[in-house]
């Protein structure tokens, strides 16, 4: 099933007009003993917009994620999400503002042991948001629905297709309603079919829900179709950033071999 035919009106590529900004990265800085990943790296996400991460292979893409939910402490600089100062939360501080940051891993990171329906239902339990079995079954119906595969409640993992897990695991993410989304390389591994259903899914979440969010890739195809903008992460640093066609014309080598 396309999720384009249950989520009406693809959205126009257009930049959200609010500019306020629900996460900043500032000056961050990042080491693995003498490896410096990340220096002096700042950033911010607005509201409503779709961020792309460009970055080659092994250039701190991932790195940067964990910093921002906490995973990874910085070794210098700062990392602000929806007002909170990441590093002065202690775990249950943490916790409270995962639940506002949904993130689709790129292995989906489904319970295989699990429905979709149990899987759907665990961040909930998680985070503690108990529900009468009725809401239950509405949450669950509900983001099934939005990722186009409301007949799968009752299905194992196993017995999807890889476009399709990646589809629950993002409905997974959505049954919390987060206000950012932190995709980590949403097309890889999928054919160029399916990736392009995926990259359509992010952009009605987005006009759906209004949710900011943070795409770390490097399928061009999904850069070019889902970002509102995008900054490219070189050598630590936030090279440039600008839309995808401002970036696409500028002569600088450096910004040019991503587009080639
Ligand atoms: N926990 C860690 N300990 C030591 N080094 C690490 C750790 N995590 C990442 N690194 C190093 O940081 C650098 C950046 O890794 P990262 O996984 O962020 O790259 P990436 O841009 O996400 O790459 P890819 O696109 O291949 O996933 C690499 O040199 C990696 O070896």
């Amino acid at each position: 099933m396309n999720p384009a035919t249950t989520l009406q009106s693809a959205p126009a590529r257009t930049a959200p007009a609010a500019t306020e900004a629900v996460l900043t990265v500032a000056h961050v800085s990042k080491a693995f003993g003498s490896n410096q990943v990340l220096r002096d790296f700042s950033l911010s996400l607005n509201q409503g917009e779709n961020l792309v991460v460009l970055g080659k292979s092994g250039s701190g893409k991932s790195v940067l994620i964990k910093c921002i939910i906490g995973l990874l402490p910085v070794d210098a600089g700062r990392i602000t999400v929806l007002g909170q100062d990441v590093a002065s939360l202690d775990h249950a501080a943490l916790d409270q503002l995962r639940a506002k940051v949904g993130f689709l891993f790129q292995s989906n990171a489904l319970y295989d042991s699990m429905t979709v329906r149990e899987n759907l239902l665990f961040p909930l339990r998680r985070h503690w948001l108990t529900h009468r079995a009725g809401e239950e079954n509405e949450l669950v119906g509900g983001a099934l629905e939005d990722v186009g595969l409301a007949h799968t409640a009752d299905m194992m993992p196993a017995e999807l297709s890889g476009g399709m897990r990646k589809r629950i695991a993002l409905a997974r993410t959505l049954i919390l309603r987060p206000q950012i989304i932190l995709y980590d390389e949403p097309t890889t591994g999928l054919d160029p079919v399916t990736a392009r259903e995926i990259d359509q899914l992010i952009l009605q979440v987005q006009q759906k829900y209004n949710t900011s969010a943070l795409i770390i890739s490097h399928d061009m195809n999904c850069v070019r179709l889902t970002a509102n903008r995008v900054a490219l992460l070189v050598e630590g640093r936030c090279y440039a950033e600008g839309s995808y066609a401002e970036l696409e014309q500028r002569d600088d080598p450096a910004i040019h071999e991503f587009f080639a």
